[in-house]
């Protein structure tokens, strides 16, 4: 442990910026691996992420196995054609042009979930909010995703799934929560604005519309 910080200039908090900025939800991939070990390094790094009592409630799942991983495909396809069935007219042409994952291209692919009762922490700040176990393993996936841009390495969120077919699909311990399917690898496409926004489904509000003083 050490008490005495590096120095985080204005040149830092300018790449910082830069990053939060590129950092982009992947859905195109180069099909090519990354080198061995960087994914475990990048979990690594996440793996510091601030969690509510210390407990570290993520739980990672590498999904390599083409049937876990036909069996995650299939679930999307299920999943998007009724999210599709949910709109009408332009937008449902519209979200049928969508493309909302990289499921066919993205070499390494992570499931991440919530062990909703982890000894690790003995339920410190989580009485009268338990959902706060989920919200740190969000917050484990946010520094991943920052971690993998730096290194030029994109990460696609995906969860237009069912949950409990992919617990069952994985075989996971029946009491984890599904958090997240990620999509990662090489990016094949880079910008600086959401893919969204690019492709005219939605664009960013201001922050005031977002901001209250009380
Ligand atoms: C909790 C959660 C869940 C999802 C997403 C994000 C988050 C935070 N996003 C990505 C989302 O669409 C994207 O973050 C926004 O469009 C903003 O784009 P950038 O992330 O800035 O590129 C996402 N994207 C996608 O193509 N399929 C999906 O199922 C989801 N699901």
């Amino acid at each position: 442990m050490t008490e005495t910080p590096p120095d985080f200039d204005d040149a830092f908090r300018a790449k910082l910026d830069d990053l939060i900025v590129w950092r982009r939800d992947v859905r195109h991939f180069r099909t090519d691996p990354l080198p061995d070990g960087v994914l475990e390094n990048l979990l690594a790094v996440a793996d510091k992420a601030p969690s509510v009592g210390l407990s570290q409630p993520w739980r990672f799942v590498l999904v390599d196995s083409a049937e876990a991983r036909a069996a995650i495909r299939e679930n999307f396809a299920q999943a998007n054609a009724e999210a599709l069935d949910g709109y009408d007219s332009e937008k449902a042409a519209l979200y049928a042009r969508l493309k909302l994952q990289g499921l066919d291209q993205a070499p390494h692919q992570l499931a991440v979930f919530c062990d909703p009762d982890p000894d690790q922490g003995s339920g410190l700040g989580r009485r009268t909010m338990p959902e706060t176990l989920d919200y740190s393993v969000v917050g484990a996936i946010q520094i991943l995703w920052l971690a993998a841009r730096a290194e030029g390495i994109g990460l696609g969120w995906l969860s237009i799934l069912d949950p409990e077919q992919v617990c069952a699909a994985l075989d996971v311990p029946p009491e984890w929560r599904f958090v997240a399917y990620l999509c990662i690898g090489y990016p094949s496409v880079d910008s600086d604005t959401p893919e969204l926004e690019r492709v005219g489904w939605e664009n960013r509000s201001p922050l005031s519309d977002r901001l209250l003083t009380r």
